[in-house]
């Protein structure tokens, strides 16, 4: 059976490439700008196979010429030039990409790659232009010609003179119209921008006429304009060059003119990884924490260009949420772009460079940690939280990863300790790795639960932040040790018993009593084994404890998750001595110290009172 062509309706096609593939109209630039480039790398390459060819790089540039009276944009370069022919089919066939062909011809050698493979790259021009004048000089040709053409009605193409090889493109560039404004794209100053955002390390200079004010000649004062070429582009990436020849200021020269931030990086990391994936970075650790870092505002990611040529300037996948604070860039030739160049067609290669990045920023954490704990103390300050929510993150998917990443305070002198700090200085018959949560280091100093744990001389974490207690409930353990709420449960820390059955039982009648007494605001009354000094606390049952709670019933979902509150009474205290008498005599005033304990006990844990006003009168009864 005779196999048919597909045809194309090709006006149609363009009118669709025009005005659909590109969401910002500003990228024109970027596209005829790497186009230049292409062309001047195509005489580069010619240069490598053909002796009788020299390219001294020098020799080679862009100029972009924005000329507001006649409103027309030029770029013209000095490159390799179109011939009618080629003038003819790279840019009268849509999706014909003269640069890819010409790259399979001439397989890379050094890592110069070029950067146009779809073919339709030119054609964006039209966003802006009514009207769109290429006159092209090949290499080797004499002859130029000219390529014009309104964008959907088709082209022409004829003799012309052009002095030089290379090629001139010149946009007509459209009117206002009442949603859009086009003026822009013939202001210098939003030129300059748009080649500094997308095509600054374009490696040949892109020059641009500039009117800067100079001292008029004989006079001191008075200034005059005076027209001058500038070269706009930065040329050489700073994460192409030897990493020996660059210094510290480089890094942080770098890191402000990029805008990242307006501190100095505590550290930066400089990539340049071959393998699997192909791809160079410069990545950065901030030291102070942006405004918005903890809102939904914040948007976390690193700039990623394809060869140079700035494709996003966010990149959210390359980044894990758990180091969202990291800034910087990413550059790879290895990315299959797709058609607008805004995009990733697939994105495997993505997913590799994100997993090596990743990999790459936890072992420059640990070796901050290591060798400066200092700067490490300072950054985890401002981005510890992030990475305590890695670790409760996903259902802990990430915990092992970040687990030695985390500092807590903790009683011992005062200081942020590893966990593994932690463990490594347990004495041998401590079972478990003690916390206590609150709301401040101070306030957590004064828990009457502490007493326990800490007069036998064991260290304590101190937990502040909301997401502390969530993110060890996730790891559960830490190097085959429990995590131990000191209000919660049993401490596992042995205590002398000197009660008789007898006075148990005596006891437990005390309680249940209390217990009945306070029906429905905690679930048991018992004697504690945590306290020392003070008469009373809360603990809880299970796995919900009294702070989580609070962050709980504080979240706009709230899920009416309640602790299981247990009122512990020290029975070494008075208190208690006073709690038997009335037992045994005076109900009501057990009653009335029943309800006082139990708000003192909520007071000192931080949780509010029902009715303070009833407390107070409740003072008042035992003064008179
Ligand atoms: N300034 C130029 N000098 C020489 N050749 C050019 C120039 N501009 C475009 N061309 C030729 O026209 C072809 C089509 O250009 P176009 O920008 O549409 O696509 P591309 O650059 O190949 O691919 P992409 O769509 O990925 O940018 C190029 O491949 C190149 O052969």
């Amino acid at each position: 059976m005779e196999k048919k062509q597909f045809k194309a309706e090709s006006k149609r096609l363009l009118e669709m490439m025009i005005n659909s593939i590109y969401t910002q109209k500003e990228i024109f630039l970027r596209e005829l700008i790497s186009n230049a480039s292409d062309a001047i790398d195509k005489i580069y390459y010619k240069a490598l196979t053909d002796s009788t060819l020299v390219f001294d790089k020098d020799s080679y540039s862009i100029k972009v010429t924005a000329d507001k009276e006649h409103r027309t944009l030029t770029i013209r370069d000095t490159g390799i030039g179109m011939t009618a022919e080629e003038l003819e089919n790279n840019l009268g066939v849509i999706a014909k990409s003269g640069s890819l062909a010409f790259k399979k011809e001439h397989a890379s050698q050094d890592g110069h790659d070029l950067i146009g493979q779809f073919g339709v790259g030119f054609y964006s021009a039209f966003m802006v232009a009514d009207e769109v004048t290429v006159t092209s000089r090949a290499l080797g040709s004499t002859q130029a010609y000219k390529w014009e053409s309104t964008g959907t009605e088709g082209y022409s193409i004829e003799p012309c003179e052009k002095a030089d090889v290379g090629t001139e493109i010149t946009l007509k560039i459209k009117e206002n119209t009442e949603d859009e404004s086009y003026d822009e794209f013939l202001e210098p100053y939003r030129l300059k921008s748009i080649i500094k955002k997308y095509s600054d390390f374009i490696r040949y200079p892109i020059n641009m006429d500039v009117t800067t004010n100079r001292p008029k000649e004989g006079s001191e004062t008075e200034l005059e304009p005076h027209q001058e070429e500038q070269t706009i582009n930065s040329m050489v990436p700073i994460w192409r060059k030897n990493k020996n020849e660059l210094t510290a200021e480089d890094y942080e020269k770098f890191y402000a003119e990029k805008h990242y931030g307006f501190d100095k990086p505590i550290k930066h990391l400089h990539l340049s990884v071959e393998g699997a994936v192909t791809y160079q970075a410069i990545l950065f650790i901030p030291e102070t924490i942006p405004f918005d870092y903890y809102s939904k505002e914040f948007e976390k990611g690193l700039e990623l260009y394809a060869n140079g040529v700035l494709i996003m300037e966010k990149c959210s996948d390359l980044l894990p949420d758990h180091f969202s604070f990291v800034k910087g860039m990413v550059d790879s030739e290895s990315l299959s772009l797709n058609i607008s160049r805004e995009m990733l067609q697939h994105d495997r290669q993505l997913k590799l460079i994100a997993k090596n990045i990743a990999g790459k920023i936890k072992s420059q954490l640990q070796s901050l940690l290591k060798d400066e704990r200092e700067k490490y103390e300072k950054f985890y300050t401002s981005f510890g939280r992030q990475l305590k929510y890695g670790v409760y993150h996903e259902f802990g998917a990430q915990k092992e990863a970040l687990q030695d990443l985390l500092l807590f305070h903790s009683s011992q002198e005062g200081q942020l300790v590893t966990l593994d700090e932690y463990v490594s200085r347990m004495p041998e018959d401590q079972k478990y790795i003690y916390y206590a949560t609150g709301e401040s280091i101070e306030r957590i100093e004064k828990l009457p639960q502490t007493e326990l744990v800490t007069d036998k001389g064991y260290e304590l974490l101190y937990f502040t932040d909301d997401i502390d207690e969530f993110a060890i409930k996730m790891l559960m353990t830490y190097k085959d040790k429990e995590f131990k709420n000191v209000s919660s449960g049993d401490l596992g820390i042995e205590t002398q018993e000197n009660q008789t059955d007898q006075e148990k039982q005596e006891n437990q009648e005390l309680f249940d009593y209390m217990k009945a007494q306070l029906a429905g605001k905690v679930s048991n009354v018992r004697a504690s084994q945590r306290l020392k000094k003070h008469p009373v606390c809360l603990s809880t049952d299970g796995e919900v404890t009294i702070e989580m709670e609070k962050i709980l019933s504080a979240m706009p979902n709230n899920s009416h998750v309640k602790a299981n509150k247990v009122l512990e009474i020290n029975p070494q205290h008075e208190v208690f001595h006073s709690l038997k008498a009335a037992f045994e005599n005076d109900k009501d005033k057990l009653n009335l110290y029943t309800t006082l304990l139990y708000h003192q006990a909520l007071l000192i844990e931080g949780l509010p009172i029902q009715d303070p006003v009833e407390f107070t009168n409740d003072i008042c009864k035992i003064m008179v």
